[in-house]
């Protein structure tokens, strides 16, 4: 199994070099080379299986000779034994036809940790076989921050830093990033929005000099890792409502487009999934380019779901890279356009597109209506991103075909805005109960890619 880049002008690597490279020295995303497939009757043996099980028997095609198989399984076990749910990702009815999957039941409380434990066991374990170490630097909007730190905390051949954009995530969002005691782990504060914070972090994967003198390693959704570890969940739960034997669609609360992108991974190998509805809050960059308009970068709004306040949306890239058959070049020359401040979409790449995504955008208002009637309506308590999710979702519902909706984080991360919505106060589990009294440790860094580096440089353990 290879990878190669969506710019097409990078080294093809393996699993594991794609994981420990992050970026592709061309700028692009790795991307396996081919999409390994499951017959009807491999995914319907999915059925009553343990989550580790189908997580193994999903990525173990797109690992090839990375890891051993016990080595493999074993690095599963450990990922997901710290989640609060023994089904990892239980899935919730909310009405005829609509269902919620729980994706919050890891340790920071966001769907992000099912990659990133998992990321965390592949790392130490291919770290400690070639004994190096690496700096990993991480953009978030709140969730992969947090659930970063929380994998790769303590370790001894890592470094991370985390940039986030200061002033605009969740105080709980904050302190899981800075009330961690680890002298390995470092929270840094930027000026700007996650925009700025994902763009210094590319800028440090292209500068080579930077990126092999520290040893730089990603574990945003760039890292191929993060997207795999997702696609596990679309197939858990699609088989829990009868696939392979009948269709579902999910909506997916998106922003940087690596939760939906690893949905269509999971239909590209053959779930049978027919639609994967893309849902945005106001920052709607997404639902504009699906709806034809072109992809255009405007100024970033702050909302109640901040995690989802994206305008470059990374991943997207992959769904290009796809939607123009693979053609690098093509990819290479948008990406150029957007620095400029957008394209357009060619009529072939789009009708691509949409005939597997659809979309749709919800308003601040709508986002909070959602929260309060859902727990009127089902006692079921959202975070403000599956409430978009769930809100799109149902208008894009469509009767014989469930309807999955992603419920991205637990509504305790976003306690503000989940009170002025419905007057709960959603507690913290209670191993973070302490989290408002532990001090906290940040830094403040400005927007500037120099300064920035030569923080890191100086930061290390090493
Ligand atoms: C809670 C939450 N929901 C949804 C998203 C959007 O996911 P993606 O960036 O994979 O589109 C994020 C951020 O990634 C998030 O943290
Ligand atoms: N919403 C994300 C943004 C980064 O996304 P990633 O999937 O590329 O890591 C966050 O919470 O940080």
């Amino acid at each position: 199994m290879h990878y190669i880049s969506t710019r097409g002008a990078a080294p093809l690597l393996t699993f594991e070099e794609a994981m420990l490279t992050g970026l592709a020295r061309d700028g692009g995303l790795y991307v396996p080379e081919i999409i390994p497939q499951l017959s009807p009757a491999e995914i319907a043996a999915f059925e009553g299986q343990p989550y580790e099980e189908v997580a193994y028997r999903v990525m173990r095609p797109f690992v090839g000779d990375s890891f051993g198989d016990t080595e493999f399984r074993e690095i599963i076990d450990r990922a997901y034994a710290g989640f609060g749910h023994a089904a990892r990702a239980p899935l919730v009815q909310l009405d005829q036809g609509h269902f919620l999957l729980e994706l919050f039941h890891g340790p920071t409380l966001a769907f992000k940790d099912f990659a990133m434990q998992l990321i965390g066991q592949m790392f130490q374990t291919a770290l400690g076989r070639r004994g190096d170490r690496v700096t990993i630097v991480g953009a978030t909007s709140g969730d992969t921050g947090s659930a970063a730190i929380e994998a790769f905390r303590g370790l001894d051949n890592v470094d991370v830093f985390i940039l986030y954009p200061h002033g605009r995530i969740s105080e709980v969002q904050r302190r899981q990033m800075t009330t961690p005691t680890e002298s390995n782990v470092h929270a840094l504060a930027m000026d700007g929005d996650f925009d700025d914070c994902q763009a210094r972090l590319k800028d440090m994967f292209n500068d080579f000099d930077f990126r092999d003198g520290v040893g730089l390693a990603g574990v945003n959704s760039i890292n191929w890792g993060r997207v795999l570890a997702q696609v596990v969940y679309f197939f858990t739960s699609a088989v829990a409502l009868g696939a392979p034997h009948r269709k579902v669609s999910f909506t997916v609360p998106t922003g940087n487009f690596g939760d939906i992108f690893a949905g269509y991974i999971a239909k590209r190998m053959g779930l049978p999934i027919d639609r994967l509805v893309v849902a945005t809050n106001q920052n709607d960059i997404l639902h504009r380019c699906l709806s034809g308009q072109g992809y255009h970068k405007g100024a970033t709004q702050p909302s109640i779901s901040p995690s989802m306040d994206i305008q470059v949306s990374s991943n997207f890239e992959r769904a290009l890279f796809d939607a123009y058959d693979r053609d690098g070049k093509a990819v290479a020359q948008l990406m150029e356009e957007l620095k400029a401040g957008g394209f357009e979409v060619s009529q072939g790449a789009m009708q691509v597109l949409q005939s597997h995504y659809s979309s749709g955008a919800v308003s601040e208002d709508e986002t909070s209506a959602t929260i309060k009637t859902l727990l009127d309506t089902t006692g079921e308590l959202l975070c403000p991103h599956s409430a978009v999710g769930v809100k799109v979702a149902g208008d894009r519902r469509v009767a014989g075909t469930p309807m999955i909706t992603l419920a991205t984080a637990h509504p305790a991360k976003f306690p503000d805005a989940v009170a002025a919505a419905t007057g709960v106060h959603p507690p913290l589990p209670p191993r973070m109960a302490d989290l408002y009294d532990r001090p906290e440790r940040v830094t403040r860094v400005p927007n500037d890619l120099g300064a920035l580096m030569d923080h890191i440089k100086g930061h290390r353990l090493t």
